[in-house]
């Protein structure tokens, strides 16, 4: 596999960020953005303001409207234009390549993973999935970031994370496709729930308390869904948990933020709030969760919540009174 190349599909933060990344490891880079004006600030003043803020950009990165043939694909656009993205791509861009995965989300409407969209769109693409602890602003500021890269190749998993291994860039590699995926999706519900315990000043004890049972639920989901829960242990699982769970940073917990302090969905996104993967993710999980016969309640508090089923106060009663049990 040559991998010297890398096209990432996404100009937010998250391509952004994964474009400085491949640059500080020594990658040729384009970065394929749709908004011409901010292909030409990348090019000329090497920032993206809108996403980044003042963070200087590696001068080598490229970008561009068009993608055009590289080594590896990397796809960095939200989970719910996943589809229309890879869509978008000539066939041969992708077939036989390796493509990352990185958004955390799971599709409205068809209940997919990320991978499961890839096998729809490109079969003869080579799926991997990388996820973890890393929020934008840090990983283009070349602050220490550690993440999993999950293959189907044991061999073509190490060569990838080597070649997208920077000197504070750190990929893991593993074998668990699933698990990540499904960690990396869960965790964004999870957080919507801590940022609602915080804005609604239930306290830490009860923030860390989701957090453990969060932890329980999605190893229950991982499971059902053909994962192992053993992946949760790492960085796509515990590591990013806590660090969405705990971090005003994370937009998904912002959101949650928000909904604690009383506002609805449609008032917190008028209100101009950023993307929270965790919302268009939280039906999708609950109807899984039903259909695989999972008991998530969280998930479910969560969904009852966004939907306005029912409030806060509501919510936190129900999985209070649930019969005790076991923790195992
Ligand atoms: N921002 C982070 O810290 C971070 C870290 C890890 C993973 N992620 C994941 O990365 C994914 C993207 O998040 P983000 O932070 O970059 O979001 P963002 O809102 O910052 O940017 C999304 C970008 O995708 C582009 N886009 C949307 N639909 C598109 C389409 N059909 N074709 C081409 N481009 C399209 C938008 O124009 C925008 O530039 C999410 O799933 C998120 O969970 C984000
Ligand atoms: O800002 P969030 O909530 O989308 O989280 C970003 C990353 O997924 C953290 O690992």
């Amino acid at each position: 596999m040559r991998l010297e190349s890398v096209a990432i599909i996404g100009g937010g933060a998250w391509g952004t960020a994964l474009a400085q990344a491949s640059a500080m490891a020594g990658r040729r880079v384009s970065l394929v953005a749709r908004d011409g004006a901010q292909v030409a600030e990348i090019n000329t003043s090497h920032t993206n303001k809108r996403y980044l803020g003042s963070q200087a950009l590696h001068e080598s990165i490229v970008a561009t409207t068009e993608a055009g043939p590289a080594d590896i694909v990397i796809l960095a656009v939200p989970a719910q234009s996943s589809r229309a993205a890879l869509g978008a791509l000539a066939p041969e861009l992708l077939a036989g390549k390796p493509v990352v995965l990185s958004a955390k989300g799971l599709e409205t409407g068809t209940l997919d993973r990320q991978s499961e969209i890839l096998f729809d769109m490109a079969p003869e693409a080579i799926p991997f999935v990388l996820s973890g602890p890393s929020f934008a602003a840090d990983v283009a500021a070349g602050r220490p970031t550690a993440v999993t890269l999950a293959g189907d190749d044991a061999t073509q998993t190490s060569a990838l994370a080597l070649a997208l291994a920077g000197p504070n860039f750190r990929p893991y590699a593993a074998d668990d496709r699933i698990g990540v995926e499904v960690a990396g999706a869960l965790k964004n519900v999870y957080a919507l729930a801590c940022g609602a315990v915080e804005g609604a000043d239930l306290g830490a004890s009860a923030r860390s308390a989701l957090i453990a049972r969060a932890y329980a639920e999605m190893a229950r989901m991982v499971t059902a869904m053909g994962g192992s829960a053993t992946t949760l242990t790492g960085l796509a699982g515990l590591g990013d948990l806590t660090l969405t769970c705990t971090s005003v940073q994370s937009r998904n917990y912002q959101f949650g933020m928000a909904l604690g302090r009383g506002q609805t969905v449609d008032e917190i996104i008028a209100g101009g709030a950023k993307l929270a993967e965790g919302v268009a993710t939280t039906p999708v999980a609950d109807a899984l969760a039903k259909s695989l016969g999972v008991d998530a309640p969280l998930v479910h508090a969560v969904e009852a919540v966004l939907s306005g089923k029912a409030d806060i106060a509501t919510v936190v009663a129900g999985l209070m009174s649930r019969p005790l049990k076991r923790e195992d």
